[in-house]
């Protein structure tokens, strides 16, 4: 077995498959291991490594709806970005998975998906009663009493249609450390004799013949260049931004795009790259009226859900609450960053615009295209998210005793009232929640728009497979490392039923 990417997913298959001493893996991972460095494991430490060499650093192209200035980041690290996440670990509502299976893939219903979530290795609980301060739980007790939503002590307990309260984190509370896919994965198995890990090692082309993978191209940290061959199968969990990008670089795509490249065309898949899909999310910012207590697991401990429409069980806002001054966007549009401050982060969980990545250039080191297409819905379903989301925001911030933590609005500022201004400053100050995902959705088998079948198969070929965010049908209404790491879970048991 290869697997290209030791990333989130990547790290659960290789870990999963190494378990069998009779399946030779080798694990693939671009960026360097994490083992010993507190940098990465410790959870706190997540932002430092935001555009740092840890980084991969996707910008975007022009957004003319959006934030053209959002950096994606895309963690180059054992772990991927399991390892520089905040790892707020939700399992998605039931009708998250019910969207899956209506988009054809049959099997990934809610029913079946929960085993792999009782089994996953990481270990999930809501933040810990030593890393809650003063500020997180007024923010919790306004909520309550602003919008009469109930408080969750545990999130995952049940499915729920709205509420606030602490979120669950997978994180060792009594060390800090991060519960990434390579520390509960891969550090307990290093030894295993059936699993070698290749770091500092990047794909950059998969080699076909006759409907098959018949080896990877990678290359070192010293720059030497080999071929990795499989006896099995490949799979390719290198995320939702680099698995298309490798597949596109193998001539694995629309036929067009490749062509207008250069590039040889191996199989003609018209998905690969499409639907991409992601959070957005705006910010409401304050002055702190005092400094904020020190005690937290992450900086963005508790939050809030809220459902507007009745007619479905699942909430369709949803805030991050910020316990430090997120002012990258505002900063740009001329707004005051406070000493000290914080902030809730409006997001849409299913948000109506899509967009694609494409390669400019068949040169390997050269980043690929990608237009979000944040806020371009033609019903305009994102932007009255985000105007409802800052106006509830501010119903949270006049109540007690969150309102006395608050010193004034900084952004929108009080002055910005009507529906257009909301609109204009939330879609210009966005962000993403960093959650990329479908640019190789999976759908039924005879979809000629889905890049693998339901059991993750690439379409038109036969020995690869694709684990990862990018196989996302639908994106799910919560943030989504729970359900890519129960993907690297289905993926290691579909491999292991079809070798034995
Ligand atoms: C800053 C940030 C915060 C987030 N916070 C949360 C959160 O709190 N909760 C949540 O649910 N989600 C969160 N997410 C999203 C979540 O972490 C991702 O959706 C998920 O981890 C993606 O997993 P993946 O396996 O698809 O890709 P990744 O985890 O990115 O794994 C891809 C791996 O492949 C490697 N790779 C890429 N290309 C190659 C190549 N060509 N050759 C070799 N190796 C390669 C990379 O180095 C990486 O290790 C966050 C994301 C970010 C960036």
């Amino acid at each position: 077995m290869v697997v290209v990417g030791g990333g989130t997913a990547g790290a659960v298959v290789a870990s999963r498959l190494s378990a069998d001493p009779g399946m030779r893996v080798c694990l693939v991972e671009g960026g360097p291991s994490d083992v010993g460095d507190d940098r990465v494991l410790q959870l706190r430490n997540w932002l430092s490594l935001l555009e740092s060499e840890y980084d991969y650093d996707y910008p975007t192209v022009e957004q003319p709806r959006g934030n053209s200035f959002i950096r994606h980041s895309r963690a180059k690290v054992l772990g991927g970005c399991s390892s520089h996440n905040t790892m707020i670990s939700f399992l998605p509502p039931p009708e998250d998975f019910r969207d899956w299976v209506d988009a054809g893939a049959q099997g990934w219903s809610y029913e079946e998906m929960l085993p792999l979530w009782q089994r996953l290795a990481v270990q999930i609980q809501p933040v810990a009663p030593k890393d809650r301060n003063g500020l997180t739980e007024a923010f919790v007790a306004s909520c309550h009493t602003a919008l009469g939503v109930p408080v969750h002590d545990d999130f995952n307990a049940e499915p729920f249609a709205d509420g606030t309260g602490f979120f669950p984190v997978a994180y060792y509370p009594e060390t800090g450390v991060r519960s990434s896919s390579s520390v509960a994965y891969l550090h307990p198995y290093l030894d295993r004799p059936n699993l070698t890990v290749l770091t500092d090692t990047w794909a950059y082309h998969l080699d076909t013949d006759g409907g098959r993978v018949t080896g990877v191209r990678v290359r070192d940290r010293d720059g030497v260049d080999s071929t990795l061959t499989a006896g099995h199968e490949y799979v390719l969990s290198a995320g939702a931004i680099d698995t298309p990008r490798l597949l596109l670089l193998s001539g694995i795509g629309p036929a067009a795009q490749l062509s207008s490249l250069g590039i040889d065309v191996a199989l003609d898949l018209p998905g690969v790259g499409e639907h991409l899909l992601d959070h957005p999310e705006s910010l409401i910012l304050w002055e702190a009226a005092r400094p904020v207590p020190p005690e937290t697991a992450m900086d963005s401990d508790a939050g809030l859900f809220v459902r507007r429409d009745a007619g479905d069980p699942r909430p369709d806002l949803m805030f991050h609450l910020y316990q430090i001054p997120f002012t990258t966007n505002t900063e740009r549009l001329g707004y005051d960053v406070p000493a000290h401050g914080f902030g809730m982060t409006p997001n849409i969980p299913r948000p109506r615009s899509h967009g694609r990545l494409w390669l400019t250039s068949a040169d390997p080191q050269v980043k690929p295209a990608l237009d979000f297409g944040y806020f371009t819905d033609p019903d305009g379903y994102d932007e009255q998210t985000i105007i409802a989301g800052l106006r509830i925001a501010r119903q949270v911030a006049a109540t007690e005793p969150f309102r006395s933590w608050i010193a004034r609005e900084i952004a929108p500022g009080p002055e910005l009232q009507t529906d257009a201004e909301l609109s204009a400053y939330g879609r210009a100050a966005h962000h993403t929640v960093y959650h990329p995902a479908g640019t190789c959705r999976m759908g039924a088998a005879d979809d000629p728009a889905a890049v693998v079948d339901p059991q993750l198969r690439v379409r038109g070929l036969a020995n690869v497979r694709i684990a990862d965010a990018s196989v996302f049908p639908t994106m799910t209404s919560v943030n989504p490392v729970v359900t890519v790491l129960m993907i690297g879970e289905r993926a290691a048991d579909l491999i292991a039923e079809s070798s034995s």
